[in-house]
């Protein structure tokens, strides 16, 4: 269904542009129907750049993102199937307008023809999805609504649509313990009637909740992926690693994983991309980046 292949991101900064930061390096992963591909890494580690290309806001500067085999072009029909939900609800909505005209502009745009009573009849049906009550959200503002009713809003949104795949960017680290639990739960509602979820997260434990496949990224370029089951219960590579033991300690900053000397991926011989160290599972080369490939 979505597929990157070789994706990267390079922004152009500094007052002229004149230098620029590669963000996303060499990506390729895809999510399929009814699975939900959880994206962890670090703050900066591009994973809202990829929900962001994928999502058509900002274009790769080199490879390619498909979508049901064609190349994502941003516009009516892609956003029909293709939803992008984001870390603070409030700055999906317009301020001055009430809930209601979320809906509104749904159908407007994709929906004219469609009598008032039937639309009325979807939405109330949405919401009722995502344990919403009409009367208790619509007709409300924004800031009159709770940051978890806000987010099942916009969930309900993308249900009014033919939705394929939703890129759920950070969209439950505002909440609280219980709200976040439901709208994971949503998700895991949305997987089981065959949407693909790109969950993207620095929350491992949700991560592993919900997904069937982990990517872990580490400065823009993949350094594991595979069964969520492989990646936590048996992670390669020390970056990984790494991240799964990070306990926070007051007073200590996160120490960045050693280089090693060694890895699978040098022992095999590997040149570039990943390694495939068993089917579906893939890793980087665990000295960090700062080697030479190594041939046998
Ligand atoms: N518009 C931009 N212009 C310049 N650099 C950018 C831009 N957007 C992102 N970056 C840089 O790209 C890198 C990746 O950022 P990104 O927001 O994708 O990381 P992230 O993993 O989503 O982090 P977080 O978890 O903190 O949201 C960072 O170094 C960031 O500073």
């Amino acid at each position: 269904m979505l597929k990157l292949d070789d994706v990267t991101k390079e922004f152009r900064i500094g007052a002229f542009g004149g230098r620029s930061v590669t963000a996303v390096k060499n990506v390729s992963f895809e999510v399929v129907p009814g699975e939900v591909v959880s994206l962890i890494g670090e703050s900066g580690s591009g994973k809202s750049t990829i929900g962001r290309m994928i999502l058509g806001l900002n274009p790769a500067t080199s490879g390619s993102i498909t979508f049901d085999g064609r190349p994502a072009r941003p516009g009516k029909e892609y956003y029909r199937h293709v939803q992008g939900i984001f870390q603070d609800p409030f700055s999906s909505f317009n301020p001055v307008f009430k809930a209601d005209r979320v809906f509104a502009m749904i159908k407007e745009a994709y929906y004219p023809a469609v009598p008032e009573p039937e639309w009325a009849r979807r939405v109330a049906a949405c919401l009722s999805d995502v344990r919403l009550n009409p009367g208790q959200v619509l007709g409300k503002y924004p800031h009159q609504l709770s940051g978890g009713q806000l987010q099942r809003l916009l969930i309900a949104r993308a249900l009014l649509l033919d939705i394929k795949l939703l890129v759920a960017d950070e969209i439950t680290s505002m909440l609280d313990a219980s709200t976040r639990i439901d709208v994971l739960n949503l998700l895991a509602e949305l997987k089981a009637r065959g949407l693909g979820v790109l969950y993207i997260t620095h929350d491992l434990s949700l991560g592993n909740y919900l997904a069937e496949r982990t990517v872990v990224l580490r400065r823009g370029s993949v350094v594991e992926m595979g069964l969520t089951e492989k990646v936590f219960g048996e992670p390669l590579h020390p970056y990984t690693r790494e991240l799964l033991s990070a306990v926070p300690r007051l007073h200590e900053s996160w120490d960045d994983a050693e280089p090693v000397d060694t890895c699978l991926y040098h022992e095999r011989g590997a040149e570039g991309g990943l390694l495939e160290a068993e089917p579906g599972h893939l890793v980087a080369c665990a000295r960090l980046g700062a080697c030479p490939p190594v041939r046998p």
